[in-house]
């Protein structure tokens, strides 16, 4: 468990995070929750570099942990097909298969050969989601909104391909879904105060 003891951050005037304290497990998979605005993909921002802050705690964390935020628009370019997406990445997945769930592989044969630019969102987040459970040397994956989007067997499948990869990182999944399938929550409450709690759900 790792402990950021103090997490500030303001847009101008606008306080989001007021001496917050962040506790992080070292592995598996969290929920980041919270109402509209809280401040949940700024707190993945700020972990992921994508937002720049005098945080010292954030800094000394960022030094120990490779972490990537990825939303929708990550590596995607959309001039490319997706099996010439997945070629352009290989050289950052490592050597294992792409990650899969219940036997199944979020990306499916009928996108390979559409470009990025005519994917629908779901089929995106899937592309998206298989690169990055796949990226090697990576600590901790900071992803915002993963399951927008997704059909039925889509979010099973990626749920699950999350779950398989927590094992072994850390995955910071912002939500708003109601059901608990993580193997945390972490709560924004107010600016000061931030929950983590196991779920026991991980079977
Ligand atoms: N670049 C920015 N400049 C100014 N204000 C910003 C900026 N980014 C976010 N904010 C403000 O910070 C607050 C937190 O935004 P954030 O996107 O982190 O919330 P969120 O919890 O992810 O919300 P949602 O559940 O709607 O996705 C909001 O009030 C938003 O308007």
């Amino acid at each position: 468990m790792k402990s950021l003891a103090r997490v500030d951050h303001a847009f101008g005037s606008h306080v989001i995070f007021d001496r917050a304290s962040v506790d992080l497990p070292d592995r598996g998979v969290v929920a980041l929750r919270g109402p509209n605005g809280c401040g949940k993909t700024t707190l993945l921002k700020l972990l992921g570099g994508m937002i720049s802050t005098s945080c010292t705690e954030i800094a000394r964390w960022r030094k120990d942990f490779t972490a990537v935020y990825l939303d929708t628009d990550f590596l995607t370019l959309d001039y490319l097909t997706v099996e010439e997406h997945l070629d352009m990445v290989r050289p950052l997945i490592g050597p294992s298969e792409m990650p899969e769930g219940d036997g199944h592989h979020l990306l499916t044969e009928q996108m390979m050969p559409t470009k990025v630019a005519d994917l629908s969102l779901g089929q995106r987040q899937r592309l998206v989601l298989t690169v990055a459970l796949a990226l090697k040397n990576v600590d901790v994956l900071l992803l915002d909104e993963p399951l927008n989007g997704l059909d039925q067997q889509g979010s099973l499948v990626a749920r699950q391909s999350m779950l398989a990869v927590g094992r072994s990182r850390l995955i910071l999944v912002a939500t708003h879904e109601d059901d608990h399938w993580t193997d945390y929550d972490l709560a924004v409450r107010q600016k000061d105060t931030i929950e983590l709690r196991p779920t026991g759900a991980r079977k």
